[in-house]
């Protein structure tokens, strides 16, 4: 059986939030293939020391990456810190990885409040 894939993704204004979630979830987390957008996965590396497949980054198709993985299958939840106070360039990248999470019925937490009880869930079911 292969270990879950989750993909973590967070815009600059949410990354250290998703630092300190890392952080707090760094034992289940450990134990999950790891997925992110390229500046979001080098930080969960650097600072958490999480192992990371590092897909390009957002604004240079990394979401599509991303949103590619998850229509063949091979992403089980998406963890999508977006920043909704701030307008990014590449918007239809992101609406496209939300959307392909709603196509394929692919979890996919887009705050903190939903992340962790996203996450306490994935733990207390892998144990
Ligand atoms: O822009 C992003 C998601 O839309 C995140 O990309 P980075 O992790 O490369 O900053």
């Amino acid at each position: 059986m292969r270990s879950l894939c989750l993909a973590l993704i967070a815009h600059d204004g949410k990354k250290n939030d998703m630092i300190h979630l890392a952080q707090e979830f760094r034992e289940f987390l450990a134990r999950c293939h790891l997925i992110a957008t390229g500046t979001t996965g080098s930080r969960l590396q650097a600072q958490v020391g999480l192992q990371v497949e590092c897909l390009l980054s957002g604004p240079l198709g990394g979401d599509l990456q991303i949103g590619a993985r998850l229509a063949v299958e091979e992403v089980d939840a998406v963890i999508f810190l977006r920043d909704p106070m701030t307008p990014q360039p590449h918007e239809p990248d992101i609406n496209a990885l939300v959307r392909a999470c709603d196509v394929h019925d692919v979890p996919c937490a887009t705050n903190l409040a939903s992340a962790r009880l996203m996450l306490r869930q994935l733990a207390s079911s892998a144990r």
